[in-house]
């Protein structure tokens, strides 16, 4: 598939093993390919009552999935994940398509995709009580059981990931799943959804339904929806929470970031300045733990900045479809404009900026309409600037210096976020005590953004809480029951 080529011809809800149209509307919502500013699909909003269906069918799947051994689940999951692996390319190129990311990235998060499946596979067949001795031979034993259906909601700078980081530890645990994308990226979750039946699911296990505010609003406040598991900004994650709030539903919140990568002068310069690139410029710098706070150690400022910025100049920009490229286009018009904003703001309030952050035309006239950008590194930066303070979600580095340990970790840890930092250096009792005290619910020793599924994922602050990836998700996405069993007679108080 060349960029420019595809759209959307079938429908984009799933409900009970197939694609089909929503039953009713909450408005309307187009797709784009960001390469190109195409449209790809225009596509109708769910409604209460397609919202209602899917939870019906989800209930119903719930019913046959939540009565299997955790060995029969794990085959199925085994099988979704064999599936991912074999269409990796195709999978890669529909997210490529709908976010703009390059097909190099995204397919490697197609193989955290499987990855996440197979470990909750693993995982499934595991999953157990425990048995306690009580006087008199009686005992109690405990049950850890699904929650019943769960609704997953993503944000679109990784599609096709956050549904698989969500669905695989939801059904690892016999739980079923709505999930509803982001508008901006309504694709990939489908082609999950279709694996998940190929793969053995009963119907309906893996819902999709499509739209914005006002179905995820559906959902949350659906009555017989059990836990939400949310991906997305801080201000809606609060309206997420005052929902379940209401319906005393456990959630997941997965938010947004400002993180710190403090990088000491002992640190290997070479490996500090890949960090700060992998840490700043994965999907166009919109990720949510991105090191966007790089403190450099005094002694070293000139020499990182100058490497820093000669990196982030040979980065390829261009058609995300092309194997060499490695920053494609950003989600879209509107947002590439407000990060265009920041770094006018940041101009304004005294920054330097030492390369790009201005728009980028590629030659291809396809890509013309497309919305790109140059990654751009700031200097001069103080704390309190807009770009140093707020969440951009765009490829802007901003660096700071700073003299001791004492005084990076408190500056580094002045924030209302908490979801990851980062350092560099070779000392290691130093790495170990930074790392104690950062504030952030995942911290990086000499590397950036590397996201093995076996380690749990997640904010402190106002960064979330709840964690995905990781043994501990399974409590996440499960209940314990307590079984307490009398062996003898009653002995009565009456
Ligand atoms: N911590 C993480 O794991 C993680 C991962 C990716 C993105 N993010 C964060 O997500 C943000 C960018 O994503 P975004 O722009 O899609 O976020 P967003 O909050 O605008 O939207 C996220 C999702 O919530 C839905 N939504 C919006 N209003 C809603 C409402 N009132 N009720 C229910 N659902 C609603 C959207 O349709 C979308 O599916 C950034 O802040 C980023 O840091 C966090
Ligand atoms: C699911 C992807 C997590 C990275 C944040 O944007």
């Amino acid at each position: 598939m060349r960029t420019g080529t595809f759209v959307v011809s079938q429908p984009l809800n799933y409900r009970g093993g197939a694609r089909v149209d929503p039953v009713d509307s909450s408005g309307t919502e187009k797709a784009f390919e960001p390469a190109t500013g195409r449209v790809i699909a225009t596509f109708t909003c769910s409604g209460e009552k397609e919202v209602n269906l899917a939870v019906q069918e989800a209930k119903a799947a719930f019913k046959i999935w939540s009565q299997k051994s955790g060995m029969e689940r794990c085959r199925v999951l085994l099988e979704a994940a064999r599936i991912i692996r074999e269409r990796r390319d195709d999978i890669a190129t529909m997210e490529t398509i709908n976010n703009g990311k390059s097909i190099f990235e995204a397919r490697l998060d197609i193989d955290v995709s499987w990855q996440c499946l197979e470990y909750y596979a693993g995982l499934a067949g595991s999953m157990a009580g425990e048995h306690i001795q009580l006087p008199g031979g009686s005992f109690g034993y405990t049950r850890r059981e699904p929650l019943g259906v769960c609704v997953g909601i993503g944000a679109w700078n990784y599609p096709f990931q956050i549904a698989c980081w969500k669905s695989a530890p939801a059904l690892a645990c016999g739980n079923a799943m709505v999930f509803k994308p982001s508008p901006f990226t309504p694709v990939s979750a489908l082609l999950l959804a279709g694996i998940y039946t190929e793969a053995g699911v009963p119907p309906g296990l893996f819902n999709v339904v499509q739209g914005g505010a006002a179905t995820g609003q559906f959902l949350c406040q659906h009555h017989d929806v059990a836990k939400v598991s949310f991906t997305g900004s801080v201000p809606t994650g609060t309206k997420i929470i005052e929902m379940s709030a209401k319906g005393i539903k456990p959630v997941t919140l997965e938010l947004g970031g400002k993180s710190p990568l403090i990088i000491f002068s002992d640190c290997d310069m070479e490996n500090a300045v890949k960090g700060a690139l992998m840490a700043n410029f994965l999907t166009q710098g919109e990720v949510c733990c991105n090191g966007t706070r790089v403190f450099v150690q005094k002694e070293i400022l000139d020499k990182f900045t100058e490497e820093v910025v000669k990196q982030t100049q040979r980065i390829k920009i261009g058609d995300p479809l092309l194997e060499d490229t490695r920053m494609g286009p950003l989600i879209n018009r509107p947002h590439l404009e407000r990060v265009l904003g920041f770094i006018k703001v940041a101009k304004e309030q005294g920054a330097k900026v030492l390369c790009g952050g201005d728009l980028y035309v590629p030659e291809d006239p396809k890509l013309k309409d497309g919305y790109y950008m140059r990654p751009c590194i700031l200097t001069n930066c103080r704390d309190d600037m807009t770009c140093v303070k707020e969440e951009i979600f765009g490829p802007v580095m901003s660096i700071l210096s700073f003299d001791t340990e004492a005084e990076v970790l408190e500056r580094a840890n002045d924030t209302t976020f908490g979801l990851a930092a980062g350092v560099f250096t070779r000392d290691i009792q130093r790495a170990h005590r930074v790392a104690a005290e950062l504030q952030a619910g995942t911290c990086f020793i000499n590397n950036y953004n590397v996201s093995p599924v076996e380690l749990p994922f997640g904010g402190y602050k106002k960064s979330g809480f709840g964690r995905e990836n990781g043994r501990v998700t399974i409590e996440y996405y499960s209940q314990l029951k307590t079984v307490c069993v009398e062996m003898g007679d009653v002995e009565s108080a009456f």
